[in-house]
């Protein structure tokens, strides 16, 4: 249990205030308001810490910057109805997720997103991907034919996956394998046109953006979950996107949402922690003694605190201004972790318009929109829902563009003319230009678990960190969850 006889750390706020420029942070250390863990931003992560360290009997504040918690946990009302914008997929080794939406009275129910057959659009051309191994388009050579060109990436990642455990990724025997996808199969002797069509399915930023062993974690961690689910690795025929197994185990079929949006469990988790989480506050600021941390928010209201943890993902946090003993391991972390993106713009499809043209419903392209998921209807006539799904290259090219929705309007009408007239808009995300996200999930590029990977969620000073980037072995909102449990025996061990 935390002893708070000797927490008043007076010495150390005056030394964290005495460091910093400004008159303005004298006035604010005078009036901070008092807590045992200050914790910087109510997404999962920084939710689930706070409900933890409060079980423990710390007194804890919870500072988030948006008008509501959650994060990349987002429910938006749209005119179909509930829509996750953000996370919604919940597998069967959720055991994190699930515990806590038993807890909170939350339903889980089957994923009702069925894609549609994928085609493939590949040089202003449809390719048949039942004959492409003897298209003249496909340059490839041997066995390399016959592996579908919308799934190359993808392919060559799996198949040279060394990890077995799901922290191996981390192992400094894999050191040698901190190189880019390109560097990958440059090593493995693949042609220069499979490398090419690599291009077009590369997890993770893009092949020469993100390190194999940042792409293996996550790819260990989906097979762990499909092992728990009984299922055997899914011979794919699309690219990202699970196929939803239907089949309940102990209630749950693979792929599960929660039912009236996924910001319902962090809404819950807040309605739980009660008026320590503090809405609208964006910190600014955070300085650091041994003894304790003044955090400062944007409006000038200030906390202080012995300990602080920081949820931001670092796309966010390398915003803030921290002082304290320097720690260039640290800063470099903050500063360099690449962050990747994800946009989509969610359709409702008034016709099934690939009756009329004939080709498959969803397709892939080497070009500028990424995907488009047709979704079944389950009814096989009527209204559809539809998304255009961008990653990796192809999304933060879009987030340049401020005609974005327009412009993949136009996009598709070019590809499938039969789609005019029948595509209604129901709302389009892109997190890169989420102001307070900049950014849909961290990411290493080739090199970076060697620099700074395995060591960068060590504490600073009194800051500790947590969030989906700090994980260690698991993946998306479990990863959330995971950080959260490390953070808070951080913090407690060292409380005393
Ligand atoms: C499009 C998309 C789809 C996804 N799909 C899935 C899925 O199906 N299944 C799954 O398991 N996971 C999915 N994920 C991943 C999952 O959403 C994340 O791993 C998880 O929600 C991250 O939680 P976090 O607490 O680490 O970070 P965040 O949710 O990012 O929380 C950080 C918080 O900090 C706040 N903040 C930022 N700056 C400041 C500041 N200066 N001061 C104070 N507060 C600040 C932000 O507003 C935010 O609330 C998806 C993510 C995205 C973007």
């Amino acid at each position: 249990m935390f002893d708070r006889r000797d927490f008043l750390m007076n010495a150390g706020l005056i030394g964290a205030g005495a460091m910093l420029p400004g008159a303005g942070l004298a006035k604010g250390v005078l009036a901070a308001e008092k807590a045992d863990v200050v914790i910087i931003g109510g997404g999962l992560s920084g939710l689930n810490s706070a409900l933890m360290l409060g079980d423990l009997g710390f007194k804890v504040v919870v500072l988030e910057a948006g008008a509501m918690v959650g994060g990349r946990v987002k429910t938006l009302d749209t005119s179909e109805g509930k829509l996750d914008v953000g996370a919604s997929q919940i597998g069967r080794g959720y055991a994190r997720i699930i515990d806590a939406c038993m807890k909170f009275g939350l339903k889980l129910t089957p994923e009702d997103r069925d894609l549609l057959p994928f085609g493939f659009r590949y040089k202003d051309q449809w390719i048949d991907l039942k004959t492409w191994a003897d298209n003249p388009l496909n340059k490839t050579v041997g066995d390399e034919r016959k592996i579908s060109p919308m799934l190359m990436g993808q392919a060559v990642t799996s198949k040279w996956n060394p990890c077995k455990e799901l922290s191996d990724w981390l192992d400094p025997a894999l050191a040698s394998q901190d190189i880019s996808l390109r560097q990958l199969m440059v090593q493995k002797g693949y042609s220069p046109a499979a490398i090419e069509l690599a291009a077009y399915s590369a997890p993770g930023i893009g092949m020469d953006e993100t390190s194999m062993l940042r792409m293996w974690q996550e790819e260990t961690r989906g097979a762990a979950d499909r092992r728990i689910g009984g299922r055997e690795r899914e011979q794919r025929d699309h690219p990202f996107g699970e196929t939803n197994d239907h089949n309940a185990i102990d209630g749950l079929s693979s792929i599960n949402n929660i039912v009236g949006g996924t910001q319902q469990l962090p809404f819950a988790m807040a309605a739980k922690l009660g008026d320590v989480v503090r809405l609208n506050k964006r910190v600014g600021r955070i300085a650091m003694s041994d003894k304790g941390a003044i955090v400062t928010c944007i409006d000038g209201s200030a906390y202080q605190a012995r300990f602080v943890i920081s949820s931001l993902p670092f796309s966010m946090l390398r915003e803030v201004e921290i002082t304290g003993a320097p720690n260039p391991h640290a800063r470099d972390a903050i500063t360099h972790m690449p962050y990747a993106n994800t946009a989509r713009l969610y359709l409702s499809v008034e016709k099934p318009f690939w009756k009329a043209d004939g080709l498959p419903a969803s397709f892939s392209t080497d070009g500028p929109i990424g995907m488009f998921w047709g979704i079944d209807n389950h009814t096989g006539e009527g209204k559809h829902r539809a998304m255009v799904v961008m990653v990796g290259k192809v999304a933060q090219a879009i987030s340049q563009r401020a005609d974005a929705v327009p412009f993949v309007l136009s996009e598709l009408e070019r590809l499938r003319p039969a789609s005019k007239g029948l595509l209604k808009v129901v709302a389009y995300k892109d997190w890169m230009r989420d102001p307070l996200q900049k950014g849909c999930g961290f990411s290493l590029a080739p090199g970076q678990v060697n620099a700074f990977g395995r060591d960068f969620i060590k504490p600073w000073q009194v800051l500790h960190f947590c969030g989906e980037h700090t994980r260690r072995s698991d993946y998306g909102m479990e990863s959330a969850m995971e950080s959260s449990e490390r953070v808070v025996l951080e913090v407690a061990e060292r409380a005393g």
